[in-house]
């Protein structure tokens, strides 16, 4: 028990110095940990929060907009909310019953637009089913410069070049970041992005094959990317994988990526979440589960992000990150 806590300790330190992944890999670990890098970005949020509210009196404000709340939603919520007033964010969750019809949705939503304090708007996907074939019309309602998620069309999907969206999806910019950190160019690589949903790996993929300006931008972008979805055929998803430098999933199917399909030293980047319900895991708090058979994969991998305590993270202080460009952009 003490022996276990101090190892724990141990790392922990061990990451309180470490500012690069190098330097994580020199200790004998291909592991590549989304906390670390978090709480940096969320050191950075701290200390800019503290101007914030020096320079204009009162805290930056984030509002989340829950409509009916599944479980999951629910727990995200609540780890947002955490982290957020942690930084010294006011945040604030407006319950909307299951029920909600769409002009009381839209009614909320404007409301938050017109309200001068409120400087960053969430609302938390997906919506319940009587309302999710019109989730992008309420999101396009959300202000730009309010969209925290980067999900309305202008800021979305990163299509639009100049100007420049004000903010990053969180999730896109949290495997940006991760990349960052590994920081070997992939320009020129071979990447596969499973999944291609509108916000996460759509965008992902549109992020990773532009075409790079800076030397940073190489680090993240200027592959060759294929997206595999549902009917990539299973066969040639194991092809497209095991020929892949880069693997980033984002589907929510547990043990999806196993080792067979991983070529030896590729990086594996899991966006995936999945709730397990399984006895064994919900004895030891595991319930949530990657993409990606970790334990298996590995083996094979350069690097590999696990779950929980790999991507999750880091999108949380992403979005962060976000809110206060949008509050210090808006108010300046
Ligand atoms: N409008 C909207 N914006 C979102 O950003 C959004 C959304 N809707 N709907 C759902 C997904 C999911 N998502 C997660 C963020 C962090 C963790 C996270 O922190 N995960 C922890 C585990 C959580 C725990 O164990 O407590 C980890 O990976 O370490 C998970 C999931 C944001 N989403």
């Amino acid at each position: 028990m003490l022996r276990s806590a101090i190892r724990q300790f141990l790392t922990q330190t061990r990451f309180l110095v470490t500012d690069t992944a190098q330097t994580v890999h020199q200790k004998n670990s291909n592991i590549l940990y989304g906390k670390p890098i978090a709480r940096r970005i969320l050191n950075e949020c701290h200390n800019e929060c503290a101007e914030f509210v020096n320079k204009y009196q009162c805290r930056p404000r984030l509002v989340t907009v829950l409509v009916g709340g599944n479980e999951s939603s629910k727990l995200y919520v609540r780890n947002k909310q955490r982290i957020a007033e942690h930084v010294g964010i006011d945040f604030q969750v407006i319950n909307q019953l299951m029920h909600t019809t769409p002009s009381q949705l839209i009614d909320t939503i404007q409301s938050l637009n017109q309200d001068h304090s409120v400087d960053g708007i969430i609302l938390q996907l997906p919506l319940p089913l009587h309302l999710i074939d019109k989730t992008q019309q309420f999101i396009d309602i959300i202000r730009e410069d309010k969209d925290v998620d980067a999900h309305t069309s202008p800021n979305g999907y990163l299509y639009r070049q100049s100007p420049p969206p004000l903010v990053t999806i969180p999730v896109v910019a949290a495997v940006r970041e991760m990349l960052l950190e590994i920081g070997e160019p992939l320009q020129g690589k071979d990447v596969v992005v499973i999944g291609r949903s509108k916000y996460v790996g759509t965008p992902l993929a549109l992020m990773l094959s532009q075409s790079s300006t800076t030397a940073k931008d190489s680090l993240v972008s200027g592959a060759t990317v294929t997206i595999c979805h549902r009917h990539t055929h299973l066969n040639n998803l194991t092809w497209y994988c095991k020929n892949a430098d880069v693997i980033v999933s984002a589907v929510g199917r547990p043990k999806l990526i196993t080792q067979r399909m991983v070529k030896k030293d590729a990086i594996v980047i899991d966006v995936g979440i999945s709730k397990s319900w399984t006895d064994k895991a919900v004895a030891q708090n595991k319930q949530f589960v990657g993409d990606v058979d970790f334990h298996d994969v590995q083996r094979v991998a350069r690097w590999i992000t696990p779950v929980p305590g790999g991507i999750g993270p880091v999108t949380i202080a992403c979005l962060i990150s976000n809110l206060l460009r949008l509050a210090r952009h808006r108010r300046q």
